[in-house]
């Protein structure tokens, strides 16, 4: 058998919030051995919550505890095509759950959202925000595809990561960076999307699914050939090893893969 994702499943929110906090800040201080900087892409859903529980509790001051807000970079892996303080916007929620909430002394990242000129051209939108990631990207690190240190995704009841929906034509894009969704299953229709190419050349793909509502995908992704078609399944066939799956016990009731319950 080739290598696997790992599948994390633990017993409290307290226990995951502590555990994607190692595995974030070991990811960052590996970024910030290669290019002095910290390079992630996040989703919108419930993942910006779950990221500011990790995140916001004072370390211990050690390299291995300390979130150094002011080397990082933010991307979106996906984000509605509606103006920055829209509902929808995966940017405000960000901001709300996450950035706001830093404290003075930790630093700010630096934030890329989408450029809101485009907001009624979707295609211009990606291309756009392919633009930004090539400035940021490539000339610091001439690499042909942008490599993010970490992409913090979610998975949805029907399978979907990032704005990448089951059986959509988008799962075939092999040249864009970034791609234009004008018919997303979920609301808001129009988005934009990293694309599968560039998630899974990620240095780390990690994923945030919690509650019974996750259990009948979850059981799916991992214990199906169907499910491994999905856009999370595809996710795992990439990125493998590379791609760890942090859960609780209520998500992966059921699920045969092999579960760990710590890092
Ligand atoms: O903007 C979006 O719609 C999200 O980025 C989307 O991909 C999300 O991550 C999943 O739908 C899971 O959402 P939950 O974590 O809320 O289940």
């Amino acid at each position: 058998m080739g290598k696997q994702p790992n599948l994390y499943s633990f017993s409290s929110s307290d226990a995951l919030a502590k555990n994607l906090r190692s595995y974030v800040i070991s990811s960052q201080n590996d970024g910030l051995n290669r290019h002095d900087a910290f390079k992630i892409a996040v989703s919108g859903g419930s993942l910006p919550a779950v990221l500011a529980k990790a995140l916001l509790t004072p370390g211990n001051g050690t390299p291995e505890d300390t979130v150094r807000f002011d080397k990082w970079e933010v991307f979106f892996a996906d984000e509605r095509a509606v103006p920055l303080d829209h509902a929808d916007s995966n940017y405000k929620l960000l901001k709300s759950e996450l950035l706001d909430k830093i404290p003075a002394e930790l630093g700010q990242p630096i934030v890329h959202p989408i450029d809101v000129t485009y907001l009624d051209d979707v295609q211009e939108l990606a291309d756009q925000y392919e633009q930004e990631l090539v400035k940021s990207f490539a000339a610091k690190d001439s690499v042909k595809l942008p490599i993010f240190d970490l992409l913090l995704l979610g998975c949805g009841p029907d399978g979907h990561t990032c704005s990448l929906f089951p059986n959509h034509s988008l799962l075939r894009e092999s040249d864009a960076w970034v791609a234009p969704i004008s018919d997303s299953p979920k609301p808001p229709a129009k988005r934009i999307t990293l694309t599968l190419p560039l998630v899974t050349h990620g240095l780390k793909i990690a994923f945030v699914a919690t509650g019974e509502g996750k259990k009948d995908v979850m059981k799916k992704i991992f214990d199906t050939e169907e499910g491994q078609g999905l856009p999370c399944g595809l996710v795992n066939e990439g990125g493998a090893e590379k791609v760890s799956w942090f859960t609780d016990v209520s998500a992966t009731q059921g699920v045969g893969f092999p579960k760990r319950g710590s890092l």
